[in-house]
């Protein structure tokens, strides 16, 4: 387990992260979002030992990393935000030269190496210097280099920036693949990344948690969720918007003058799962058909935008 205890973090006086406290089991992973300079690299160098906090700590498997931190390290894979990658090596080079420096000699050091290319697949540019990759390979190669060890805890600083959709497809199968025994923290600005990979998200503003809980759960939190939005065959009558509105806030669309249809947005003022048979309800009673009926299930970057935009600014 990784278990993040109060940590802090002041730069020249200013707050960057404030006791933040979380933990990730083997076999979750815990999705890390929070807008740009709200802490999350901050953190998650603190965790991995590459910065010292101001105040609290991280333990990984029982290991404390600020006093126990080889044997922390060596239980803990990162990928950073800036992974340092040595251009002029090839990719077998700088993996070989990574795992010795983790302490693997021989045979284990070539297993090592070989494997990592294999899961992060870089077989084909083996021999290739590094700076002439793609970015999408070079962000392979730092993975790679993350996963050497195979370690149990994997802190991956926002591992898909910059990578096309197929690569990103593939990073994310490879996380998921990894997901299932060891414990991941991933950092991402990509809410549908956040939703394919990660049961659970932990959402920081301003160096504070401010969401702890299932992208599901989560999406509840929009003010849209369960609304419903449908399409009349034609005109609501008078009496019909009426008794919608004593349903939640009704906004009416523009009526389409091709089809004779309207469009129809009904909010409930608190959330009501039978909404949409209430509608049909009253829609069939006035003889009015309805073309369509879709249910709102709330949208991710809406609660992130709710939870994250200072006060002042909203
Ligand atoms: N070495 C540093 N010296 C001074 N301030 C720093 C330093 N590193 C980070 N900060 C500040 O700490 C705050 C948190 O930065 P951090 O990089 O952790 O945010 P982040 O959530 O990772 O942002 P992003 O999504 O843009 O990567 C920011 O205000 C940043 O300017």
């Amino acid at each position: 387990m990784i278990e993040v205890k109060d940590l802090s973090k002041d730069f020249n006086g200013k707050r960057a992260v404030d006791a933040i406290s979380f933990t990730v089991d083997k076999g979750e992973i815990l999705g890390f979002l929070g807008p740009n300079g709200a802490g999350k690299s901050t953190t998650m160098r603190m965790i991995t030992g590459y910065l010292p906090p101001s105040s609290g700590t991280a333990v990984i498997d029982g290991f404390d990393i600020l006093t126990q931190p080889i044997e922390a390290r060596a239980r803990l894979g990162y990928l950073s935000e800036t992974a340092p990658v040595y251009p002029e090596m090839s990719v077998r080079e700088f993996l070989l030269f990574c795992a010795e420096v983790r302490g693997f000699s021989g045979k284990n050091r070539d297993r090592a190496a070989d494997d990592a290319m294999d899961r992060c697949f870089l077989k084909n540019v083996v021999h290739q210097p590094i700076h002439t990759l793609s970015k999408g390979y070079r962000q392979r190669v730092s993975f790679a280099q993350s996963i050497l060890h195979d370690p149990a805890y994997l802190i991956l600083d926002e591992p898909t920036d910059g990578l096309d959709p197929n690569q990103k497809h593939e990073v994310r199968q490879m996380i998921q693949a990894m997901g299932e025994a060891k414990a991941i923290l991933i950092s991402t600005h990509i809410l549908d990344e956040v939703e394919a990979l990660c049961p659970r998200a932990l959402i920081i503003s301003e160096g504070r948690i401010v969401a702890d809980d299932s992208p599901e759960k989560l999406r509840r939190q929009d003010p849209d969720y369960g609304a419903c939005t449908l399409t009349l065959n034609n005109p609501p009558p008078a009496g019909l918007m009426q008794e919608l509105s004593s349903l939640g806030e009704v906004r009416k669309e523009h009526p389409d003058r091709d089809t004779n249809t309207a469009k129809l947005h009904i909010r409930p003022r608190q959330y009501q799962p039978d909404l949409s048979s209430q509608i049909e309800g009253l829609c069939r009673r006035s003889g009015t058909g309805i073309n369509e009926l879709f249910i709102s299930q709330g949208r991710l970057d809406t609660v992130f935008r709710m939870l994250t935009t200072p006060k002042n600014a909203a």
